[in-house]
């Protein structure tokens, strides 16, 4: 029997994703590893930055009460070297040759740049410095970041720019949202493997590589990539070893309302079903729904369903898995080629886009036909034609979004 389904729109669909529950939860990892993880804690500086007063040129370091009456000689007492100390003390016209990012001995006030000063001849323990400074030079202890100041807020999302400060705290370890365990289950008697010889009736799993790429892209780590034929049994078997040992699961295929579609089966069936028809093309049947506590994403078998149900639908779940927002750029912007096709749905489409002066333009970038997938490598962003009885007018304004990685 054929079951009626409820069509919601995308932002509806979308509304009600953000209402599953995920299993986040925080776990501490290596500095090195932490690029693009987000932080659950606030990171505060353990001591202040810089912990010492540090030379910002080569040069020699000098007494407030020592800098006037330039040209004048001055008695060398020792060299710091970047990493060095200096224990003594600058008396009378007394300097210590210092190297940048050195620690200023207690006593030196200013340092004065090498190319300010000469070499005394036959005088290696004397400099000669020729002019003044109106500049100290020395940056001072605790100037960037004063003890227990914030260095990053839980939520940031680490970039090489923020492990760049840990490290420069030392530390090593740090606490950060746990990237979700993304098992993906392709469907599809039709599908070969990759080391068959092609078969009339039969096609390579394409959106295989395609889900776990963005997976991968969107911060996901992927389990497994299990591709299985239409059986109801191979399902569930399936949905339940996986479900165990994974926070999220996305399914392909079998989701419309044929024969062998048992996903659609499954969702019937499901804890909680969260949508399974949506006035949206392509991927009016892409479908969610929770099971066993796992919240299982079915999209589309057709590629171009399946790429963008991926990011309307699965980008901001593996997202908000790690408390980040989604990467996907809302815009508005304008249609610049024709588009006369009229749909009772809306339709969002494969598209590029430019930035001008006077915004964003957009268009249609290759097919519009949910089974193609041509232009996946190209399409930089998805825009929306809202159904209506005529077509879009050109020019118009779209709600376009803008994909990352693209
Ligand atoms: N009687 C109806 N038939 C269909 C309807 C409908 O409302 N009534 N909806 C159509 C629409 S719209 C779509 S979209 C598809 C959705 O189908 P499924 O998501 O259930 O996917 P399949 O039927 O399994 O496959 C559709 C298409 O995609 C190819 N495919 C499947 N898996 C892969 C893969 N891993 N890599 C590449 N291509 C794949 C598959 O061979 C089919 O050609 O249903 C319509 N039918
Ligand atoms: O829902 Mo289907 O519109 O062809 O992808």
């Amino acid at each position: 029997m054929l079951d009626r389904r409820h069509p919601i729109n995308l932002a509806e669909a979308q509304a009600r994703l953000t209402t599953v529950k995920l299993p986040t939860a925080i776990e501490t990892i290596p500095v090195t590893e932490a690029n693009h993880r987000t932080l659950a804690k606030d990171i505060t500086a353990p001591y202040p930055f810089p912990n010492f007063r540090r030379s910002g040129y080569d040069g020699y370091a000098i007494r407030h009460a020592d800098d006037q009456g330039y040209p004048k000689v001055f008695k060398v007492l020792g060299e710091v070297q970047a990493g060095a100390n200096f224990d003594g003390v600058l008396g009378e016209n007394e300097t210590v040759r210092i190297m940048t990012g050195a620690h200023v001995p207690d006593t030196g006030d200013k340092v004065i740049m090498l190319e300010q000063t000469r070499a005394v001849p036959e005088h290696d323990d004397q400099i000669k410095i020729m002019t003044g400074s109106d500049r100290i030079n020395i940056t001072d202890a605790g100037s960037e970041f004063a003890k227990g100041q914030t260095l990053l807020t839980a939520g940031t999302e680490l970039n090489p720019g923020g492990l760049s400060i840990l490290a420069a705290f030392g530390y090593t370890e740090v606490a950060v949202y746990r990237q979700p365990k993304v098992a993906i289950i392709t469907t599809g008697t039709e599908l070969l493997q990759p080391t068959d010889a092609p078969q009339p009736g039969k096609i390579y799993n394409s959106n295989g590589p395609l889900i776990a790429g963005l997976v991968q892209e969107n911060g996901g780590i992927v389990t497994e990539v299990v591709q299985i034929p239409d059986d109801y049994q191979l399902l569930q078997a399936n949905l339940t070893r996986l479900e165990a040992a994974n926070d999220l699961i996305i399914t392909d295929g079998g989701v419309s309302v044929g024969d062998f579609d048992y996903l659609a089966t499954a969702a019937r069936e499901a804890d909680q079903l969260i949508f399974n028809k949506l006035s949206l093309r392509p991927g009016s049947v892409t479908t969610a729904f929770v099971h066993n506590d796992t919240f299982i994403m079915a999209l589309s078998g057709n590629p171009g369903a399946c790429y963008t149900g991926f990011y309307m639908f699965m980008e901001p779940v593996l997202r908000r898995f790690v408390n980040q927002p989604s990467r996907l750029k809302k815009v508005t912007a304008t249609l610049v080629k024709p588009y006369d096709k009229t749909n009772g749905y809306d339709k969002l489409l494969r598209g590029t886009y430019t930035l001008t002066a006077t915004g964003y333009q957009v268009q249609l970038h290759g097919s519009d036909r949910s089974g193609d997938l041509g232009n996946l490598q190209a399409t930089s962003c998805l825009f929306m034609i809202p159904h209506s009885p005529e077509p879009i007018a050109l020019n118009a304004e779209v709600d376009t979004w803008l994909l990352p990685f693209k």
